[in-house]
């Protein structure tokens, strides 16, 4: 008798669950991200060995790279980079990035340079199995509560990038933000591009508004450009240059953020109002 109300339960659960999950939009977005978070724990404790054979070392960050890039596929997000070739090969550089979400973290690892470290929150330290991948492959951890301690975490960065030949990630917004614009930009990374005497790559990520957005619970298949932006060249300039350098590059780069999420597609094919025109994609990529 227990067993059958126990087989009755779980078949009503496998029903009402699919069920609910069709229907309800918050109950998929809930899913859907309980599940991004949960797989990436789960990745990670499969990263922590392999890395843990090199000791905390840039090098890890292919390993945890290469374990993550099928997650677009899991949630059907095509990812579409734009601007290879000014990713140069070389030299340090700092990597510049608008912050939208977690999922940033897809298009993100499609395009990582090697050798190129995010600056996290301290917090992300502490976040079990996913700090420690994280702590191994050297990612650069800072208190924002402190200010003091960041900048000199991060002027210890300047150092660490010329004489390591390690490339940095920064967000410069410095928050998630997803309000079809971007925050203003912190001066740590310009700061740091500055000391180090290394050029800023502006990466842009297109607005999700289309196939993510926190606040309707919405979370379906999309697609998101990804353009890597020339370089800026920091050589000559002093720390009373950082606040034009910020500003300048969150001109350049809010620009082609609205140019790359505004412009819907005519309706044709799936994703028809997902997706920039390719029209426009072309006038980006002869610039
Ligand atoms: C397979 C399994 C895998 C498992 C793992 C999966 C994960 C893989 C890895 C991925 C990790 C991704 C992690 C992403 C996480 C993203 C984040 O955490 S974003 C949040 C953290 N990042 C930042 O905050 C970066 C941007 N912030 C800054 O640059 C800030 O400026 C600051 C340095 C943190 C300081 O911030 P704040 O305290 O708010 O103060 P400000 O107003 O910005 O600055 C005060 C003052 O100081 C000047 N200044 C700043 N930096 C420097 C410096 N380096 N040198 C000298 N002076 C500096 C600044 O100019 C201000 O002065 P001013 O006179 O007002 O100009
Ligand atoms: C035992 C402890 C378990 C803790 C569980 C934590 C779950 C974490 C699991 C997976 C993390 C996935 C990696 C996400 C990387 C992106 C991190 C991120 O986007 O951080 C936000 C930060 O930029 C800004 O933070 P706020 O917007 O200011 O807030």
């Amino acid at each position: 008798m227990d067993l059958s109300v126990a087989q009755g339960l779980l078949i009503c659960l496998l029903i009402l669950v699919p069920l609910l999950y069709e229907w309800s939009p918050s109950f998929k977005f809930f899913c859907k991200m309980a599940f991004f978070y949960s797989w990436i724990l789960a990745l990670a404790v499969l990263a922590i060995p392999i890395c843990a054979v090199r000791g905390r070392n840039v090098e890890n960050m292919k390993v945890l790279q290469f374990m993550l890039l099928h997650i677009k596929y899991l949630y059907g997000i095509k990812i579409d980079v734009k601007g290879w070739e000014n990713f140069p090969l070389k030299e340090p550089y700092v990597v510049v990035s608008n912050h939208q979400s977690s999922i940033d973290l897809l298009g993100m690892m499609e395009v990582l340079p090697s050798r190129c470290v995010p600056i996290a929150k301290r917090e992300l330290m502490y976040a079990g199995t996913v700090g420690l991948a994280c702590w191994l492959a050297g990612v650069i951890f800072i208190n924002r509560k402190k200010t003091d301690d960041a900048i000199s975490v991060m002027s210890e960065t300047a150092q660490t990038m010329l004489k390591e030949d390690v490339r940095v990630w920064v967000f410069p917004e410095g928050t998630r933000n997803q309000d079809g614009s971007m925050l203003p930009f912190k001066r740590g990374a310009f700061h740091l591009a500055v000391q180090a005497r290394v050029p800023i790559i502006p990466v842009v990520m297109s607005s999700y508004k289309e196939f993510y957005n926190i606040k309707e619970n919405k979370f379906t298949t999309g697609t998101c450009v990804v353009r890597i932006l020339p370089r800026i060249d920091t050589k000559g300039l002093t720390p009373d240059d950082v606040a034009d350098l910020a500003d300048r590059t969150r001109q350049t780069m809010l620009s082609t953020f609205l140019q790359l999420s505004s412009t819907p597609c005519p309706a044709s094919g799936e994703h028809a109002g997902h997706t920039p025109c390719s029209a426009e994609r072309e006038t980006h990529d002869v610039q």
